[in-house]
Parts: C-alpha cells; structure tokens; sequence
C-alpha cells in the first residue's frame, strides 16, 4: 500500500524542550490513522510538521510524496487544527464562501461539504449560534471544501459532549469509508479504537506503540494454572519469549506473545509440570494506554464514574 504519510526520525525542539523526539511514521492510503496521546505529548506539533506550519528542528517528513507545506501537497491535504478560525457573525455558509474564495476553489463544493457534515439545515445560521459541536464540523466541512485526499484532524472532538462526540466519530468514519486518508489525533483510547484501523502512541515526544488496534489488543495476557507452580514459574521465566511471569490467586500471569501459546504449554509439559488450566486473557485497551504512557484516557464521565 502506498504511503500518503511518511516520517522519520522527526524531532522538534523549543529550546530546552523536545516536543517531538524521533519521531517515525508511515500512514497509509485509505487508513483512518489514530495519533493518540496524551496533553501534551507532541501530537499537535507532529501534526503541524506535515502541514509545513511549524520547521523540524531534524528529521524529514513527506506527505502526499512531498515536502512539507509544498503548495501541491497543501491542495490535496484538509486539515482542522486548534479549532477553526471562522467569523462568528457569518453563516456556516457565508464562512465556507469566504474560505473556498481564498482556496481557488469552487463554490459547487460547498453544499457537498455541508451535507457531508450534516450542516445543511443549519447552514445560513450564524456559527456564534452553533454549538461546539457544530462548530468542530463546520470545520471539518472547511477542511473538505478542497475534495482532499488526506484530511487531518487534531482532537475534533475535544470538549463536546458526548452527543457531539458521537456525531463526529460518525462524520469521521464516513470519511473514511469515502477512501479518504484520514489522521486523527486524541487522548482517548476509546475514541480511537472505535473508528480507527491503526494508532499510533505518542508519550513525550516519543512514540512508544504503532501497530493495528487488534494488534494492540491482540497483547493479552496468558493464565497459567499448573503444579508444581515452582517448577512452572521457572521454566517460563526461562523461555525467551517471555516477557514477564507474574503470581496472581491460583494463576500464573505469563506476558507472552499469542503466537507462543502453544510453544510455551509444550515447555511446561516437556518439564514435567502438570497443566490444569491455560487461557488468554484480554487486557483492557486502557490498562495498554496506561502503561504505554503512564496517564488515563478514559473520557471525563467515565473515568469520574469508576474512580
Ligand atoms: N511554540 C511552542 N513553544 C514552546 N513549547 C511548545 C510550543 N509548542 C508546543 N510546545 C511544547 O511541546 C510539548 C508538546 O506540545 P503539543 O501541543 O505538540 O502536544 P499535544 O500532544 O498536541 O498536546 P495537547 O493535546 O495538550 O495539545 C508541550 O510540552 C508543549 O508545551
């Protein structure tokens, strides 16, 4: 598959600060690619690297086969940073017409855009009227006025209620589903693992995980239920595909590949030790974030509710 996004090794530094630290990516053609982290990770600073907003302090990026910022590139790419900068006593439509005069591009495109984010009745209020939510959309609807191949949204949904959140998940997947490229930053799991193919995890500056969602869940644990537990403790601890054995009541806790279930049930046998129970279990995508990063990313009603 081709790659509509590739960096490597991009770094940026503010002064005693490396907001971005190493960072390598490939985000290919028609995935919905999630950037997650949490504040303050660098999410945004990568992202207005690819845009040719912000210069790397090292390390190259390309986006579409191109620099970036170059202007062949900026026209295929739709991107909604920090919210958009629209006037508040224009209509939604009055604001598209001002943005696609600046674009050079059609005013054909912008009832398709409207409709595509759902703004159509709403259009000829004006957006101090909207709520968040509808104001993130009519972002998104700016970012889409050039027919972009790649779209970039940094956090659309941070802030809205849950409503709101639920409505741009949707417009973001249909995005998706249209062939588009799309890159989405968030701090939450939940968010990403909904509507996104692949994630990559930002902490400090540094990505600490880029694989499938399935890949990130496919990290389950291994219950290990076998005596004598001695004995089966120190022929895991002995293989080297495994990470970590932990004691949990009754169990083994084996941080194991799936792919080396079978292999790792064959050594405890092939030593003598007496198998009374061996399942995987999956590890929550929030216990993962946690670890990766060390921060919470459930959304604020959730994590209130169960802390
Ligand atoms: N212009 C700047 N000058 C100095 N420091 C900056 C600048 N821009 C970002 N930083 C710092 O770089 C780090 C990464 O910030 P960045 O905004 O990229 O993170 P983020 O993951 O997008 O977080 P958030 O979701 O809070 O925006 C932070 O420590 C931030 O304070």
């Amino acid at each position: 598959m081709t790659s509509v996004v590739s960096v490597e090794n991009l770094t940026k530094r503010y002064g005693d600060i490396t907001a971005v630290d190493g960072v390598s990516l490939e985000v290919r053609s028609g995935e919905v690619f999630g950037f997650l982290g949490p504040n303050g990770a660098g999410k945004t600073t990568t992202l207005r690297m690819l845009l040719g907003l912000v210069s790397p302090t090292s390390g190259r990026a390309l986006v579409l086969g191109r620099a970036p910022g170059d202007p062949g590139a900026l026209a295929r790419v739709g991107a909604l940073i920090e919210g958009p900068g629209l006037y508040p006593y224009l209509s939604g439509r009055s604001n598209l017409e001002i943005i696609a005069r600046y674009a050079g591009v059609s005013r054909s495109a912008i009832a398709p855009a409207l409709e595509t984010v759902g703004l159509t009745d709403r259009a000829d209020d004006k957006f101090a009227k909207y709520s968040l939510g509808m104001k993130q959309r009519l972002g998104v609807a700016a970012a889409l006025l050039k027919d972009p191949e790649l779209v970039i949204l940094d956090e659309p949904t941070n802030g809205l209620d849950p409503q709101g959140m639920r409505d741009m998940r949707a417009l973001v997947q249909n995005l998706g589903r249209e062939g588009r490229t799309v890159i989405l930053s968030s701090h939450l799991m939940s968010e990403v693992q909904q509507i996104c193919s692949r994630v990559a995890v930002i902490n400090n500056g540094r990505i600490v995980a880029d694989a499938a969602v399935e890949e990130l869940r496919g990290q389950s644990d291994l219950e290990v239920m076998a005596h004598p537990r001695d004995v089966a403790r120190r022929t895991l601890e002995q293989l080297p595909e495994v990470a970590s054995v932990r004691d949990a009541e009754g169990a083994l806790i084996v941080d194991v590949s799936t792919r080396h279930t079978a292999s790792v049930a064959a050594a405890l046998v092939g030593a003598g030790v007496a198998l009374t129970g061996l399942r995987r279990t999956e590890r929550d995508l929030e216990d993962i974030f946690f670890d990766l990063t060390g921060a919470d990313s459930r959304e604020p009603e959730l994590a209130g509710r169960s802390s």
